[in-house]
């Protein structure tokens, strides 16, 4: 069974008098241990999925539809204070702006151990302090991070903290936004390397949001390929790199040539993302596919499946 399973998820953000499409009809599964990482240009909806799967985004601005089953649970109709037990405890979020998050005049520990004492309320004080130098060790942190502040911490120890943080109760899924992005390429390796023997060691689920193919490669097992709000792609990172099948995950990939070092332009798809309060009869992409036909005007493409779970969102999907 499923660790994770999103049905047909839509999400659309209120604003003034539109509707802004950010996400739309999204479905797929993550099983438990996987690791996906989440791809596609800014403003293709990524965070906008994961905040909405956890009831982040306020009501008032957003309208979230469809269903996220957790474990037989679905998140988007359970209680709040089901749905708060899960967050932490089953499901935990590192954002790339967590590590500032942490209170700049309270040392680290106890930051640390008070977070831990609001789902662990009988909890001895030296249980605590053990379970934080177990957490710290486990990012690789010395424990004298326990009696250090935020300031005297660079941005790959804060970013340890932040994960050591989402450690804490065991979750069977770690969702990772831009978490490793701020960091310099030596860190950023370092830190994915140490969650990769993490997830093996603690058998943990990742999602993983990021701009760059080149993490999804070296430390993905599968890839969800993300345009204008719908899911254009998803599949095995091998089997999707090796022979992509939608247009704008063959653009995506030309963008990174050695899937290695920088980012360059996205090659080969000129443009930009559509207006997404503007609905289309079509195919999202038509504007800007190189490889565009008649019917990619007139009609949306379905979802095909493909062989080994790959998931297409094209009118030509396993016909290269
Ligand atoms: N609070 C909001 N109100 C209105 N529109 C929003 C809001 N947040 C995001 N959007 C819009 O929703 C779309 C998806 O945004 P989202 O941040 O999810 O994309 P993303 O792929 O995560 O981008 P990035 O990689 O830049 O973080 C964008 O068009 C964005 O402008």
């Amino acid at each position: 069974m499923a660790l994770l399973s999103i049905k047909n998820e839509n999400v659309i953000y209120k604003v003034k008098n539109k509707n802004i499409h950010a996400v739309n009809n999204v479905s797929f599964d993550i099983e438990p241990q996987d690791s996906l990482g989440i791809v596609g240009e800014s403003g293709s909806g990524k965070s906008t999925l994961a905040l909405s799967m956890l009831r982040l985004l306020p009501k008032k601005i957003a309208e979230v539809s469809g269903e996220v089953i957790f474990e037989d649970r679905n998140l988007l109709t359970i209680s709040e204070d089901e749905l708060r037990d899960i967050r932490w405890k089953e499901i935990s979020v590192v954002f790339q702006k967590s590590m500032n998050s942490l209170s700049p005049i309270h040392k680290i520990g106890s930051q640390m151990s008070d977070i831990y004492m609001l789902h662990n309320k009988t909890a001895s004080k030296a249980e605590v302090k053990n379970k934080m130098t177990e957490l710290l060790e486990l990012v690789n942190l010395p424990p004298r991070v326990y009696t250090m502040y935020q300031h005297e911490l660079s941005g790959g120890m804060m970013q340890r903290v932040s994960i050591a943080l989402s450690l804490m109760h065991n979750p069977k899924l770690i969702i990772m936004d831009e978490a490793t992005t701020a960091l310099d390429v030596i860190t950023q390796g370092q830190i994915l390397n140490e969650i990769k023997e993490l997830e093996k060691r603690l058998s943990i689920a990742r999602i993983m949001i990021t701009h760059d193919m080149s993490v999804v490669a070296n430390t993905c097992k599968k890839i969800a390929v993300m345009y204008a709000g719908y899911l254009v792609e998803f599949g095995y990172v091998d089997d999707v790199i090796s022979n992509p099948n939608h247009p704008y995950t063959r653009g995506l990939l030309k963008s990174f040539p050695t899937l290695k070092g920088e980012r360059g332009v996205l090659r080969g798809i000129s443009g930009s993302l559509p207006d997404l309060s503007v609905q289309h009869d079509g195919c999202i992409f038509e504007s800007r596919c190189p490889e565009r036909s008649e019917s990619c005007h007139k009609e949306k493409p379905g979802t095909v499946i493909l062989e080994n779970g790959r998931m297409v969102m094209c009118h030509s999907a396993g016909r290269r």
